[in-house]
């Protein structure tokens, strides 16, 4: 048997368990990134082998409508529903507290549109992402209209930030985001009160949104390898 990747375990693991939990029938808030891309493809299995019937989910990226048409989850937008029962989504980084650090792939403003909306929010991760304190390992993503890149970096600073415009790997210039705007990262030596710094950051004029996602969360499932075994632990 060839070895498999630990990590790519545990996300696989992990989103598996997630798909398991939606039921027929449900609207469902389809998550972004390499954890729930997992979850979409077993959501499409089950889809596919009749299990699950009559779900539709809503993208919260470009990267989950391209899966979710690829895997044969049907789609709808937000004007086409009026609840939402279900939204699994992946995170950067999870506090004690369920509180979030997201947008490592720079979705994190349709992601928080779609997944506050949803009755059950789960979060998938592999237990890498557990910190005892957010921002300890990854830098906080704020989306920013083009036009205001300097003020908002210059706001930040004054904030006690370090902000870094986002660079594309593979385009020279910087990342764009699915609604044509940029990302920069911030890193602070401490968030002390994510909830506070949440609303002073989406304060700022032409800051679009922040990866801070604060008693948001219902439950973590948490991709775990113990004894050489995959599995999945529960935080709710
Ligand atoms: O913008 C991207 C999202 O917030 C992702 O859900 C987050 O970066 C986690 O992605 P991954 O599962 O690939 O680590």
């Amino acid at each position: 048997m060839s070895e498999q990747d630990p990590v790519k375990l545990m996300k696989q693991q992990v989103g598996k368990a997630a798909a398991d939990r939606v039921q027929s029938g449900s609207i469902v808030g389809l998550g972004t990134g390499s954890t729930t891309a997992y979850t979409l493809q077993y959501l499409g299995e089950r889809i596919q082998s009749g299990e699950l019937k009559d779900i539709k989910g809503v993208p919260t990226s470009f990267q989950a409508s391209v899966l979710a048409k690829q895997y044969g989850i049907p789609l709808v937008t937000l004007d086409d529903i009026d609840h939402m029962d279900i939204a699994i989504d992946g995170a950067d980084e999870v506090d004690p507290n369920k509180n979030l650090i997201k947008g490592g792939g720079a979705a994190h403003t349709r992601e928080k549109i779609v997944d506050t909306l949803a009755d059950l929010f789960i979060v998938v991760v592999d237990s890498s992402k557990l910190v005892d304190k957010l921002g300890s390992t990854f830098l906080l993503p704020v989306e920013v209209m083009p036009l205001a890149i300097t003020p908002v970096m210059q706001k930040i600073e004054k904030l006690g930030g370090k902000p870094t415009l986002r660079m594309g790997v593979k385009k020279a210039g910087p990342v764009i985001t699915d609604q044509g705007n940029m990302v920069i990262d911030v890193k602070f030596d401490s968030i002390d009160n994510p909830a506070e710094l949440e609303k002073t950051l989406n304060n700022i004029p032409g800051v679009l949104e922040n990866g801070l996602f604060v008693g948001v969360a219902d439950v973590i499932l948490v991709g775990e390898i113990k004894d050489g075994k995959p599995l999945v632990r529960e935080i709710s």
